[in-house]
């Protein structure tokens, strides 16, 4: 059965310094790099040819995807990338710390607009707004290669992978304030030929 492996951006410069990141293109840390390199080592001890591979327009992902290819052993795959798999755009908040934040407009606040399905972090994108763009990605352009039996690997970010998990696992919008997408860690899932889960592991 085909797989698709979905896999955030190993830790960048901003995860390490604490702040809201969104579109701002920032690199991967050193130990982002190693993240990014493990994970293709894991990819290739679980012995999975990648034949398709999907990125987000951002370094963070571009890069991890390149480290993660290589180190499985796999540098020719064919890969595209679409800004439908950049990081939610986090408006007003990009660049700010987000303890700070916190401390400043209150822990529940800041939680609502990180982590909430439905509510926009000032001039920025919700959930929703990021999966309004995500999904129609995946669906239109990722699925259909895994359906027709292709193993795919798309490197892409927190909240836009939180977006097609919660379709894949079928969460409704309380249970993804509870989710969070690991750096650097592959998500496998078994898909059929109909484009549904069967299987569901991390690396
Ligand atoms: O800053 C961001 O762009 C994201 C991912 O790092 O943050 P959050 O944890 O709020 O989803």
């Amino acid at each position: 059965m085909a797989k698709l492996i979905l896999l955030r951006h190993g830790q960048s410069l901003w995860n390490l310094e604490n702040r809201f990141t969104g579109w701002v293109d920032v690199p991967l840390t050193p130990q982002g790099e190693q993240e990014a390199i493990e994970a293709g080592e894991k990819i290739k001890a679980a012995g999975i040819h990648i034949d398709k591979a999907f990125t987000s327009v951002l370094d963070r992902a571009k890069q991890t995807l390149r480290l993660c290819l290589h180190a499985a052993g796999q540098t020719s795959v064919p890969t595209e990338e679409s800004e439908a798999l950049n990081e939610r755009h986090y408006g007003d908040l990009q660049g700010l710390n987000k303890a700070e934040t916190a401390a400043k407009f209150g822990e529940e606040q800041v939680k609502l607009w990180r982590r909430s399905y439905s509510v926009r972090p000032p001039g920025g994108e919700s959930l929703a707004d990021t999966a309004a763009r995500a999904l129609p990605y995946f669906y239109d352009k990722i699925l259909p290669e895994v359906k027709a039996g292709k193993n795919v690997l798309v490197s892409a970010h927190g909240n836009s992978l939180r977006a097609i998990v919660m379709k894949l696992d079928n969460l409704s919008e309380e249970q993804v304030i509870d989710l969070n997408i690991p750096n650097g860690v592959p998500i496998v899932y078994e898909i059929d030929s109909e484009g549904r889960p069967i299987s569901k592991t991390e690396l």
